[in-house]
């Protein structure tokens, strides 16, 4: 197999790759329009925030899988690649502690105004006059939206710092908060009246693009900080720009809608003009440490399908195919037994969703599960069980 890796890896996950036998086409700098145009020879492709668009994916012939080397899977055309059968898989977890220590760091920066403080020495200032006025975050409330595997390392941190938490996410319960030692909120807008340091840790998806709107935003109070290492869209960015402007708040911002696709160079953004934001480079998962974590996790996934054929963290798997029946088949195991199951059910107009065979020891017999999408007749279950020399036994079962 050939896998192109269109972003920047570890050495080590390049050799890991090569060990594995595969052709290794390493292309650290690529960008979105070099992948635009498609793929001839890949059948993997592993990015990490590389743009791998609908003409990407449609222009590829051989793809069979691609690989998020990270948690966060808006920059991959999900649908177009679930629409020509092409798995995506990503990394959960492995950059989760390096994004909730930038997320300290973004606090603890803002409070102390730490990039002004270097800035001012560069420049060979010294201004302990105006940096001596942190408030101190110990007892200060930090509020966490989304407890996922981030907003969960960026908790037990607040912690260690003496800071209460109160918390929103979809699946956080009472019971679960005090579980978290934290307090539980029933909505956004709810941690954000209460808390001092609002931070936010979503996915970016339809149902939370924008989520921290405008309303949300003017319910911090005076002098709070808000912190975004998720995505740029999870925020009104305008909104959150016209509070920054107007000196209510600051900022600690990892991700910007401006963000450039380039590694390196220079760039504008509305963000330079302001005081109170301080602007990181998108560098929440870029400590060697998550790197190497991620890389690694992101190897294992193709050795196991290059190997297995199964793909770990496949994520645009369908969860619940609807077949509202079940058939299990219990058979001989030799060749033909289950073409001649499938075809009584074609005949019948009967499409099978999701097929598995398992084999039990010994090798003579397995066991075929089939999802089917409408119920095959008393004479078509008593065909196939007519098969005796086949067939041990096959049941039916209504989902
Ligand atoms: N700055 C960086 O370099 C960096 C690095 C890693 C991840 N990220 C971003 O951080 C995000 C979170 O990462 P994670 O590892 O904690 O992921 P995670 O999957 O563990 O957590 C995601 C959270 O989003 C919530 N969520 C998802 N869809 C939702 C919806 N429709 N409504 C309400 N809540 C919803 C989940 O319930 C969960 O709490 C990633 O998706 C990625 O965008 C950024
Ligand atoms: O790989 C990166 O540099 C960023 C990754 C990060 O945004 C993620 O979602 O994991």
């Amino acid at each position: 197999m050939t896998v192109f890796v269109a972003d920047k890896l570890p050495d080590e996950a390049i050799s890991e790759l090569e060990n594995l036998g595969q052709n290794v086409i390493n292309h650290p700098t690529a960008t979105a329009s070099d992948l635009d145009s498609g793929l001839s020879d890949a059948n993997v492709l592993i990015v990490r925030s590389t743009v791998v668009s609908k003409s990407c994916i449609e222009n590829s012939p051989n793809l069979s899988l691609i690989v998020r080397a990270g948690a966060g899977v808006n920059n991959i055309d999900i649908e177009a690649a679930s629409n020509l059968g092409i798995y995506v898989a990503n990394c959960p977890g492995k950059n989760a502690i390096a994004v909730a220590e930038l997320t300290m760091g973004l606090i603890v920066s803002l409070d102390r105004y730490l990039g002004d403080n270097v800035v001012d020495f560069k420049a060979g200032k010294w201004n302990k006059a105006t940096y001596s006025k942190a408030d101190g975050l110990y007892g200060k409330v930090l509020g966490v939206i989304g407890v996922g595997q981030i907003g969960s390392e960026v908790i037990t941190r607040a912690k260690a710092f003496g800071m209460p938490v109160i918390a929103w996410s979809r699946s956080l319960t009472p019971q679960k908060a005090e579980e978290l030692d934290i307090i539980h909120a029933e909505s956004i807008e709810e941690v954000a009246s209460k808390c001092d340091i609002l931070s936010v840790h979503l996915a970016i998806n339809n149902q939370t693009k924008g989520i921290i709107s405008k309303e949300v935003l003017s319910k911090l109070k005076d002098g709070a900080y808000f912190i975004n290492t998720s995505r740029a869209g999870i925020v009104d960015e305008d909104a959150l720009f016209e509070e920054l402007k107007s000196g209510r708040i600051k900022a600690g911002l990892d991700v910007i809608s401006d963000e450039p696709e380039f590694k390196q160079g220079e760039f504008t953004s509305r963000f330079q003009e302001l005081d109170n934001v301080y602007v990181s480079h998108h560098i929440g998962a870029s400590t060697k440490q998550a790197q190497l974590a991620v890389a690694s996790d992101a190897v294992d996934i193709v050795r196991g399908y290059v190997q297995e054929g199964q793909v770990r963290n496949w994520l645009n798997r369908c969860e619940h195919t609807d077949a509202p029946w079940q058939l299990v088949v219990r058979h001989y195991d030799k060749p033909g037994v289950i073409a001649n199951v499938m075809n009584e059910l074609k005949q019948a107009d009967i499409n099978a969703q999701e097929l598995t065979n398992v084999i039990f020891e010994g090798k003579q017999t397995a066991c075929c599960t089939i999802q089917l999408d409408a119920e095959p007749s008393s004479e078509i279950m008593k065909s196939i069980r007519t098969r005796q020399d086949e067939v041990i036994s096959a049941t039916l079962i209504q989902l």
